[in-house]
């Protein structure tokens, strides 16, 4: 932001005190800024020089920003690529890469050369920056992106994003200097098996047209993804079809092109035909049509944690593969951070440098949490290992773009990028008016809670210590710190201030209407926390009366927390709504639950505890699926779905074991696979010693065992066939 401050006239320009550098944010930071003079207001007449052969849309923005200012004579505007006449004297002071631009402003003209037609458009966005407070700072930029292909792979499981969520990211990427939009929706009929061959329906090819037209003018590759893997048989016919998909979407206007090979199982796994099928690709289409960019595809070994070196599909990949065909990495696990070590190791497996896919912010794993705190946790020297960086976001577009334009700061200037600053400035950039109120939500709403991946972020970072110094010390029967208790009280006040405040905010209607259940349960955490402190005031000043009616409110409102995680975002991976999990949550219940023990001994009465953990436990010996969480509901537990294949050992058990035995309504299990009972076996026990088999009914790829009347204290799903297995972990439900 320019920070303006008081103006001296002087000739004929409005001077107003010099600013200095670190006073003028620009997203994302440029490679190279210098003030040279006084900030100037906006002139009143401006001379364009340059423009009809400048970037047409950096001309169009230009345009805009001095819109009724345009004449003959004035205030110089030279604008234009390396190698325009206008621009020739300029040409050498940009750098020679690939997005760069060089802008100057002095108090007699603006020169804005571009090393191509995005460094232009970039030059401008940064230009329409610095005029946001009105004036015209004085100033030297040279600036160049470090990562070359920059921005996001809309490749999750869920429901996907939009025409209205697509449009708005196109236009937030272009704004952002973001170059990359990889349209690759798992739940997209025509993007996977079986479709995949299939053209899209007129209507949504139309839309898809007008999309990629809109990337166009943002300066982003629309690069259109397919996922033929589970399917695909290496023959002519299916290579052909997949040649026609691609023509009929480069007749779209479709100009770059992904192959995905990512989640799948059987024959499509075989890296040789892989390598196959992409060169011809790359031969018979990209090469032959000569305004493709180089063709992307994401490996089925993606990330570290699941090479086999001895098969050597890398290895194979990386020999294979034309050189200009670009591979895919997650990092050392499918949802990690990316780090120097782990950027060696693939490269020198794939013979080239990787291209990042971040699995962040995506939340198809953990679909009851929104993932809203800064980005953070990749090395930042590391750009020259990678030729891409894209982020996989969440179901929640709009929500999304707090990370995205991390991702952006993060890629564009790596060395000097600061987690907290992007942060900061994403909130400002999504919800100008009440960026504060969203700044507490995102700050209590960035960890994902226990997941299969094992993968956590920071959450509520500065109240975190504060809570635990207060519940150690109410614990030890100590006084609390007063000015403890103050911070408390008035951080949950300001929950509930901020939840009203985004619930009417006109700032942003998509996002607030996306995540409305969130934000609702935030404001209910807000009260809930408020009236537990209020207990402990009344046990502070022994008034029975008061306690019992804020242990009433406390328990009413965990109940209509409990209620709408029930209600809302119903899904049959990860349902409900959950906020403040890592931190505000136990804490609010530890402590009312302490309150209520503490009150129950001094006035010996029994008021009922109601804990809210899950006390049933998940026992197993395959690694992708020990840490997944258990889901307690009403009336069932089950095990938290995942989106991936499954690698089970021989003798590989999957075990619910409840906290007592008890007599179930129902046992479901569904492994994606209809020859599952071939393999495998549902057992119970109801000593946790001696199992039995079950006896189930299929339907379809669903096993519904037939209950007998037994009280059951474990179930659990056994490999029985001696040799390991692939399988995905659909459904696992008690019915309690
Ligand atoms: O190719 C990389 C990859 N494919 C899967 C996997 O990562 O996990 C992501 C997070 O669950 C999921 O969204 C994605 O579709």
């Amino acid at each position: 932001l320019i920070k303006t401050v008081t103006g001296v006239m002087a000739c004929g320009f409005l001077f107003n005190s010099a600013l200095n550098a670190q006073e003028i944010m620009l997203q994302p930071r440029p490679q190279d800024m210098k003030v040279i003079g006084k900030s100037l207001t906006l002139p009143e007449h401006v001379q364009l020089i340059g423009a009809d052969n400048a970037d047409t849309d950096a001309v169009n923005i230009l345009k805009d920003l001095f819109a009724g200012r345009m004449a003959k004579k004035g205030f110089k505007v030279i604008i234009g690529e390396k190698g325009d006449k206008a621009v020739k004297k300029y040409a050498r002071l940009v750098p020679q890469k690939p997005e760069a631009y060089y802008l100057s402003i002095d108090d007699k003209k603006l020169v804005l050369v571009g090393s191509d037609e995005r460094g232009t458009f970039y030059g401008m966005q940064t230009v329409s920056q610095l005029l946001k407070e009105g004036n015209l700072p004085q100033i030297n930029i040279t600036d160049y992106p470090d990562v070359r292909y920059r921005g996001v792979v809309e490749g999750f499981y869920g429901k996907p994003w939009s025409y209205e969520d697509r449009v708005s990211q196109l236009k937030f990427y272009g704004t952002n200097k973001l170059n990359t939009y990889i349209y690759g929706p798992k739940n997209d009929p025509f993007h996977s098996s079986p479709n995949w061959r299939k053209p899209y329906p007129q209507e949504e090819a139309a839309r898809m047209a007008e999309l990629v037209k809109l990337a166009k003018s943002n300066k982003v590759d629309f690069v259109w993804a397919i996922h033929p893997g589970q399917d695909i048989r290496w023959n002519d016919e299916d290579r052909e079809l997949l040649l026609q998909k691609f023509g009929q979407m480069y007749d779209l206007g479709i100009r770059s092109f992904a192959v995905f090979f990512d989640d799948i199982s059987g024959e499509g796994t075989d890296p040789l035909k892989q390598a196959e099928l992409l060169n011809y690709i790359d031969n018979q289409f990209v090469k032959v049509k000569k305004d493709v960019t180089p063709l992307v595809m994401c490996p089925t070994e993606y990330n570290k944690s699941w090479a086999n070196l001895e098969k050597g599909y890398l290895r194979t990949l990386g020999e294979k593969l034309n050189p200009s065909i670009q591979i895919m990495w997650t990092g050392d696990r499918v949802v990690a951070d990316i780090h120097r070590d782990g950027m060696d190791w693939i490269n020198t497996q794939i013979k080239r440098p990787a291209y990042i896919w971040w699995n962040f912010p995506v939340t198809d794993y953990v679909r009851d949490h929104l993932l809203m705190g800064p980005v953070y946790g990749n090395d930042t020297d590391i750009a020259q290992t990678m030729s891409g960086f894209v982020a996989n976001p969440m179901e929640h577009a709009e929500a999304s773009k707090v990370a995205i334009y991390g991702v952006a700061d993060y890629t564009w200037n790596m060395e000097k990028y600061d987690p907290n600053a992007a942060w900061q400035g994403s909130l400002k950039a999504i919800m100008p008016t009440n960026y504060e109120a969203l700044r507490v939500f995102a700050s209590h709403n960035s960890d994902l809670g226990v997941n299969g991946h094992k993968y956590r972020r920071e959450e509520s970072v500065i109240i975190k210590p504060v809570t635990e110094r207060f519940l150690t010390a109410f614990q030890s029967e100590s006084a609390y710190p007063k000015d403890d208790f103050t911070t408390l009280e008035r951080e949950f006040k300001s929950i509930v201030v901020a939840s009203d405040i985004l619930l009417r905010s006109k700032d942003n209607d998509l996002l607030i209407k996306d995540i409305n259940p969130w934000i609702k349960q935030f404001g209910l955490l807000g009260q809930t926390g408020a009236a537990v402190m209020d207990m402990l005031r009344d046990l502070e000043t022994s008034d029975k009366e008061s306690f019992k009616l804020d242990y009433s409110l406390v328990k009413e409102l965990k109940e209509q927390m409990f209620e709408l995680d029930a209600t809302n975002n119903i899904n049959p991976w990860q349902p409900g709504v959950k906020v403040g999990s890592l931190v505000l949550v136990p804490f609010v219940n530890n402590l009312y639950a302490q309150a209520t023990e503490r009150y129950n001994k001094q006035f010996g009465e029994n008021l009922a505890v109601v804990y809210d953990y899950c006390p049933h436990t998940l026992l197993s010996n395959i690694s992708q699926v020990k840490s997944l969480p258990l889901q307690l509901k009403e009336k069932t537990v089950s095990l938290s779905p995942s989106n991936e294949v499954i690698k089970a050992d021989k003798d590989a058990f999957i075990t619910i074991q409840l906290l007592k035995a008890t007599k179930l309504r129902s046992i479901e299990f569904n492994a994606g696979k209809a020859n599952l009972l071939q393999w495998g076996e549902l057992q119970f026990t109801t000593d946790g010693e001696n199992w039995q088999a079950l006896a189930c009914e299929q339907d379809g790829e669903l096993l519904k065992a037939t209950m007998g009347k037994e009280s059951v204290k474990a179930v659990r799903f056994l490999n029985k066939s001696g040799v390991p297995q692939e399988f995905y972990l659909r459904k696992f439900t008690l019915g309690l």
